[in-house]
């Protein structure tokens, strides 16, 4: 019989979401078509988590190197090239590719190395072609938010951080949240003079109150200049340099400030421009995030929207579930499945690096009475490398019930740690059951285990 439709699914976009979308459904046996208009693999294999954590690891070299003479070594005039760096990363990010297409192709995924626009509740514009598809899914992310003030286009953006020639002399970087802390961190490891500039009272606002005021601590031991309450107001060309305007000076930051290169790294904007959605008047909230059900289909039946254009969680891991899920609805034999938002495990790479699970203490004040279980220390390496870092920890557990609502870690090797605390958490895990754990000795993860006197509370 005659195929009333060309694919049974069309993918816009192959990033995270978009990929696993077109080769879970691919494997159930749908044929499906995916269109990625630049490189496969989206912002996290080409200008998010993959180089980033790259990035991540030359400059925590650069820690080890310091840390490295109390042990004994002598390491003579270490010096650091970013184009390596670059050349090697570049590499990486293309074998990815190469990957991500192999295993569309494998997954019997037709790749269309274009833009598509929908035309119409099953139709699109691919390459010049009209192609029809019984169900369509956006999937084309996010991209990176600039300020309305004279002069943005002066300043980079994260992506800009991919292709820089050069590693500046100096940098502003203006923002609070993952972008601007991984980055301020990656600078100021790699030896740039680095000033981070917040419009609120600390860094991390979505994180745990005091995570995010130890990092800020933590930073300005590194030498990273951390401003807070502060608006840019405009940027202009100074020579070869920037100057950036603020809303105010005072000692620690003038009103105007020089810098070879300024970063925003100010949030994401749902990526809808240029795919058509006007055509067929897609629902969008305010914030442009597509409007979704829970199976993510939007106003128009036949057009599903996931990953960061839905703008729930911009996270891969979150893009790669929703993925799943919607391959499992339409073409799985198991009914509908969900994506359970609650407690989702999350990172900032900066170094230390954070790491939290569930509530943050104020929420958890909000609807439950708490106990809140906190160590702080120098971490037993840094003893004899003599950096002045600490390590946080923080439990915070429902008074009655016992339940764990939330891990908060902040030190060496926390991504690696929540990642198994999650389970536990998801499994319900109480703080007794923490208590019942024997610790692997000596860690710094032993502590979340031997933790035994609540904090008074003031
Ligand atoms: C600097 C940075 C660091 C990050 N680090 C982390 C991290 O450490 N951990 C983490 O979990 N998350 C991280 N993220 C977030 C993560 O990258 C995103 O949440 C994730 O990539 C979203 O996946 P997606 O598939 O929704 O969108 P994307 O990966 O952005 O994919 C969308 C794709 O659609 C394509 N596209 C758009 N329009 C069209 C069209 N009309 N036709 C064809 N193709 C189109 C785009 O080219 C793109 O490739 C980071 C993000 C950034 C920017
Ligand atoms: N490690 C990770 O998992 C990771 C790393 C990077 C990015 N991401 C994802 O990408 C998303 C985008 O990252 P991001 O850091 O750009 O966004 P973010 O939402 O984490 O932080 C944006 C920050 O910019 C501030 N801000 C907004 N407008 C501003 C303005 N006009 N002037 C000054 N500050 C302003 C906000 O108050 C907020 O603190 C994140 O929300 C996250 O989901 C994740």
């Amino acid at each position: 019989m005659a195929r009333r439709w060309d694919y049974d699914l069309y993918v816009i976009g192959g990033g995270s979401a978009g990929v696993r979308l077109a080769r879970t459904s691919g494997a159930l046996g749908a044929k499906v078509a995916l269109a990625e208009d630049a490189r496969l693999g989206g912002t996290c294999v080409n200008v998010g988590c993959v180089p980033k954590k790259l990035f991540v690891y030359a400059s925590r070299i650069a820690h080890e190197i310091a840390d490295a003479a109390n042990y004994g070594w002598s390491i003579p005039t270490p010096s650091f090239d970013w184009r390596v760096l670059r050349t090697n990363e570049e590499k990486e990010v293309a074998r990815l590719n190469g990957i991500y297409r192999r295993l569309l192709v494998e997954s019997h995924v037709d790749v269309h190395d274009a833009r598509a626009v929908i035309e119409g509740p099953n139709t699109l514009r691919v390459d010049g072609r009209v192609v029809t598809a019984e169900r369509i899914a956006i999937c084309t992310g996010s991209v990176p938010r600039r300020p309305d003030i004279p002069g943005a286009e002066l300043g980079m953006i994260s992506d800009d951080v991919f292709v820089l020639e050069e590693l500046p002399r100096s940098i502003i970087v203006v923002g609070a949240g993952y972008i601007a802390c991984e980055f301020a961190s990656i600078f100021a490891s790699l030896g740039v003079e680095t000033r981070l500039v917040a419009r609120g009272e600390r860094l991390l606002p979505h994180f745990d109150r005091e995570i995010g005021l130890t990092l800020q601590r933590e930073l300005a031991k590194q030498d990273v200049h951390v401003t807070c309450e502060r608006h840019v107001m405009a940027l202009e060309k100074r020579g070869d340099r920037i100057a950036v305007r603020f809303d105010r000076g005072d000692e620690k930051c003038p009103e105007e400030l020089l810098a070879d290169r300024v970063l925003f790294a100010i949030g994401r904007h749902p990526n809808c421009g240029h795919v058509g959605i006007e055509s067929v008047a897609i629902k969008c909230k305010p914030d442009g995030a597509i409007t979704v059900d829970d199976e993510y289909r939007t106003n128009v039946p036949s057009i599903h929207a996931l990953g960061d254009v839905i703008g729930r969680v911009q996270l891969t891991p979150v893009a790669l579930a929703e993925g799943t899920a919607l391959a499992h609805t339409l073409f799985g034999s198991r009914g509908k499945i969900v994506v359970d938002y609650e407690a989702i495990p999350t990172a900032v790479f900066t170094t230390p690096e954070i790491a939290t699970v569930g509530l943050t203490e104020a929420q958890a004040r909000r609807h439950h009475e708490i106990l809140v279980f906190r160590t702080e220390f120098r971490p037993l390496k840094h003893t004899v490398s003599g950096r002045d870092e600490r390590t946080l920890m923080k439990l915070i557990v429902d008074r009655q019930t016992d339940r764990v609502l939330g891990v908060h870690v902040l030190g060496e090797g926390a991504s690696e740690m929540v990642q198994t605390v999650a389970v536990a958490m998801k499994a319900g895990a109480t703080k007794a059951h923490f208590d019942a754990t024997i610790g692997i000795h000596p860690t710094a993860a032993e502590e979340l285990v031997t933790l035994r006197t609540p904090v008074k509370e003031p």
